[in-house]
């Protein structure tokens, strides 16, 4: 397969001098187009840290970065927020939706948001992926009104928006019953496989990395197995 991104060296240090703390160690990590990997580590390993750093939401300290051919560490802002709306998508442990609007509506904002205006198109997508994700009955339904598993998986339609080639997930399945997480990993799951969209979530549970090809162990700054 071939890779989707591939990091070098990373180094993220917070702070300076005597309270400067060392998070990535020299990180290096690729992903193939296509994977679907869990990130396994204990905590304050890194493993949120990493996440923000191949979302380019935050540049390492030291460090190779690159995605679909572009490098990432020499891109500025601008070029940053470019690729970051087209090629990334983000699911969070909580999950930021707007409580009084609709499921559709929370998949739909970010890009209406982006391009100015909300197109027949972008309805019919988002339609489309709360379908796959199970909610074709709670497409019109404040996501005030939806149990925890159901907004975490309309958080996941609007991750998939855009068709971004890569998720990444911090602890998605966090604050869910283990019914619900492993109904939301099944139904990434069949993304995975059916758009072949590359998957890095973060998780503390075993049978969450399970669900996932590919196991992936960060301790102490480095990737370690
Ligand atoms: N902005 C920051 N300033 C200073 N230290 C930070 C900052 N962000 C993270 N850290 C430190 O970096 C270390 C790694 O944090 P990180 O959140 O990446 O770990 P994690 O593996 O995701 O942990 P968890 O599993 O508990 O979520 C921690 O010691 C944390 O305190």
């Amino acid at each position: 397969m071939s890779a989707l991104l591939e990091t070098s060296e990373l180094v993220k240090t917070f702070g300076a001098g005597d309270t400067a703390t060392r998070v990535l160690r020299g990180l290096n990590l690729r992903l193939s187009t296509g994977e679907m990997a869990a990130l396994l580590g204990p905590s304050g390993s890194g493993k949120s840290t990493l996440l923000t750093i191949l979302g380019t939401l935050m540049k390492p300290t030291s460090g190779r970065y690159q995605m679909l051919g572009h490098d990432l560490i020499a891109a500025d802002d601008r070029e940053l927020t470019v690729f970051r709306n087209r090629h990334i998508g983000f699911v969070f442990q909580f999950h930021n939706l707007l409580p009084d609007f609709t499921a559709l509506e929370n998949v739909i904002f970010p890009t209406a948001v982006r391009e100015g205006r909300e197109t027949a198109t972008a309805r019919a997508r988002g339609r489309d992926l709360l379908v796959r994700m199970g909610l074709a009955d709670r497409i019109d339904f404040p996501t005030a009104n939806l149990s925890g598993g159901q907004k975490q998986r309309v958080a996941v339609a609007r991750a998939l928006m855009n068709s971004p080639e890569l998720v990444l997930a911090d602890e998605p399945t966090g604050n869910l019953d283990r019914a619900s997480a492993l109904q939301v990993m099944e139904l990434i799951g069949q993304i995975n496989r059916d758009e072949g969209t590359t998957f890095l979530i973060s998780t503390h549970d075993e049978k969450i990395a399970a669900a996932c090809q590919r196991q992936i162990v960060v301790a102490d700054g480095l990737v370690t197995g």
